[in-house]
């Protein structure tokens, strides 16, 4: 992690929130989590110890009983996506995340339906970085591959611009192969200016391209660090270590370089 990265006002700065999707049901119980520019923070944990409502209540999604979110600075509590999506948050959805009867170009469209002027500069931007997806443009979304279509939806959520974009577990449901190239991409947006704060499942890769890491427990941010440091971290590895040891394969891509 370099050390100007995590200097200054916080990008987006979740501090001890409560939160739940039903009255009296609180699945975060005073989770915290800060990113600053430039980073990519990833969200790690096992299953239902709150890792997407902590994505969903940064972007609304979830009701906050207690504590804050702030971008920039400023408080972004409960505040509606799209006033979220204006001030610079993008968020890609596990499922669900394109309109597989409409095109890829389309679906890109919808993306910037708030900016509509900008339209034809993000559409070539998005065609430069997603390479594939000009390709097939006029094709509809539900005919793309799984990575495609990830691809897209991670294109749709760019073309606002975000500053930070939350992706919730982008390489789920994908082949090894489709996975590694899903962590390349995020870092590939990442150093377009982009920070970035995923949730994953696949721990140790997810590590590997990360600044810092988060492993939430129960609700609750337990462990943080660089994400290297936390992938050797025995703690971490003795609690999770069947989502660390998973996917060591020395056939796969080196994410670390
Ligand atoms: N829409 C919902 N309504 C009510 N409860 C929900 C809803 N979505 C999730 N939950 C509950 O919230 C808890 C945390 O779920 P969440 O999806 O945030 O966990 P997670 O850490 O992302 O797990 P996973 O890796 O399995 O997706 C679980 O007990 C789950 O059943």
């Amino acid at each position: 992690m370099s050390g100007s990265k995590t200097e200054g006002t916080p990008l987006i700065h979740v501090d001890n929130v409560v939160a739940g999707y039903l009255p009296g049901v609180n699945i975060l119980n005073g989770c915290s989590l800060t990113a600053h520019e430039g980073e990519i923070v990833g969200i790690i944990g096992p299953n239902g110890a709150g890792k997407s409502t902590l994505l969903k209540a940064m972007f609304g999604l979830v009701t906050i009983h207690e504590g804050t979110v702030s971008l920039g600075g400023s408080d972004i509590t409960n505040m509606r996506t799209n006033k979220l999506v204006e001030m610079g948050v993008g968020f890609v959805p596990q499922t669900n995340n394109v309109f597989p009867s409409l095109s890829v170009e389309e679906n890109l469209r919808m993306g910037l339906f708030l900016r509509p002027k900008k339209l034809r500069q993000r559409l070539d931007a998005m065609y430069d970085l997603f390479g594939n997806l000009h390709e097939r443009k006029d094709r509809s979304a539900g005919a793309l591959s799984g990575g495609e279509r990830q691809s897209l939806a991670m294109a749709r959520a760019l073309m606002m611009e975000p500053s930070v974009l939350l992706l919730d577990e982008p390489s789920a449901g994908l082949s090894p192969v489709r996975q590694d190239e899903t962590f390349i991409r995020t870092r590939k947006i990442n150093k377009t200016g982009v920070s970035v704060v995923m949730v994953e499942q696949n721990a140790r890769r997810c590590l590997q391209i990360c600044d810092r890491g988060y492993v939430l427990d129960q609700g609750k941010d337990a462990y943080t660090g660089a994400g290297r440091e936390l992938a050797d971290d025995p703690r971490v590895i003795e609690l999770y270590l069947g989502t660390l040891a998973e996917d060591v394969d020395s056939q796969r891509t080196d994410l670390t370089k």
